[in-house]
């Protein structure tokens, strides 16, 4: 049986838990919302000068520089017709990337800056989601974020609590890891526990096991967002790979990682994608996932990403379906439409491109 072709992983029924709403615009329509809004500091207003723009910005090797171009998109998601046809384009888009259920995070606290409230803002991107979703075999959930260097995350949390029936399905916490710890949002993490609400958190990207630690152990992280760094507990010698006493936890209680090679390589979490710890953490079975993280500044897919990962390690349909029942099984969504998703769509669809190879 030969490799999946890039078409043929199109056309597979993908899962995607880590994909940032302010991450994932079309060129075009940041340059059209930047005119209707009045936007005036896009670095350019050429779809494909932009577009450069924007990946050569966050090839910077650094999170830091990297998150400083989503200025300009969340300067141009500050109105509901904004949020609503972004949100809309981003399912649009996932569906036409063959992904089948997708959770897309974005942080409401960072597109009030026209006078929209925190409820507007998810009622809006909701809005979008159903719009751009509808008839295209894809269903797409809502990831609230709180910035970590802010101080909004209780309000966050209560707001994802709110919504929990209603489009959104987990919480999140992103930005700047360095400096700005996991437990400085305790409160919100301690809260969503006691309301039985899922959430993950970005950690060991820009920061390593401690971070990492404090998300699983002092927070109860449902996933990692990258996770890694956790390879720094990792001794390999040859084939042999001894664990530490965190690397076997998170193994061992099948946490999941939300991978993003692309997006690791640009801002210096990873070499290259052949030197990339999914290559070994796969081999080890965590529950590792691949994702995009942003579509736009990575110029990526769900598609590429997989086709990336076929080419450095020679993964097959066997390997591919793994990554994606992981995802699947890791979603924030009820059980029952996990496992319906998985045995009713996944594992069907994945049958068929093998027969087809
Ligand atoms: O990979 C990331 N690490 C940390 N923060 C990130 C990453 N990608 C995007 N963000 C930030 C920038 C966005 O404005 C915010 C909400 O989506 O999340
Ligand atoms: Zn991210």
């Amino acid at each position: 049986m030969s490799l999946p072709t890039f078409e043929q992983i199109r056309q597979a029924p993908k899962v995607l838990l880590h994909d940032h709403l302010d991450g994932g615009l079309r060129t075009e329509t940041i340059i059209e919302l930047a005119r209707e809004t009045g936007y005036d500091k896009l670095p350019s207003t050429d779809p494909a000068e932009l577009d450069a723009w924007f990946r050569a910005s966050a090839d910077s090797g650094s999170l830091e520089r990297y998150l400083e171009t989503f200025a300009h998109t969340v300067g141009v998601m500050q109105t509901r017709e904004a949020l609503v046809r972004v949100a809309a384009e981003c399912a649009e888009d996932l569906a036409n990337d063959g992904v089948v259920y997708a959770e897309v995070r974005y942080a409401p606290e960072q597109h009030t800056e026209r006078g929209l409230s925190l409820d507007e803002i998810v009622q809006a991107v909701n809005e979008g989601f159903r719009l751009g979703s509808e008839g295209r075999g894809i269903r797409v959930g809502a990831l609230l974020t709180a910035m970590r260097h802010q101080a909004r995350s209780m309000e966050i949390a209560e707001l994802a609590v709110r919504y929990r029936d209603v489009g959104v399905v987990g919480f999140d916490i992103a930005g700047a890891e360095a400096g700005y710890p996991p437990t400085r949002h305790i409160d919100a993490f301690e809260y969503l526990q006691r309301e039985n609400a899922h959430f993950t958190i970005h950690a060991g990207e820009g920061f390593g096991l401690p971070s990492i630690w404090q998300a699983i152990q002092w927070c109860g992280a449902d996933r990692l967002g990258h996770g890694v760094r956790i390879i720094d507990d990792i001794a390999v010698s040859g084939e042999d790979a001894k664990l530490g006493r965190l690397a076997a936890y998170v193994r061992d209680k099948r946490i999941p990682l939300e991978m993003c090679p692309t997006s690791n390589i640009q801002t210096g979490a990873a070499e290259s994608i052949a030197d990339h710890p999914i290559g070994l953490l796969r081999r080890l079975q965590f529950r590792v996932t691949v994702n995009t993280d942003n579509r736009l500044m990575s110029g990526t897919t769900v598609t590429k990403e997989f086709a990336q990962l076929v080419d450095a390690f020679g993964y097959d349909w066997d390997d591919l379906q793994w990554f994606t029942v992981n995802a699947m099984k890791s979603a924030f969504i009820p059980f029952d439409d996990r496992l319906a998703l998985i045995n009713g769509v996944i594992k069907p669809g994945f049958a068929q491109l093998k027969w087809r190879a």
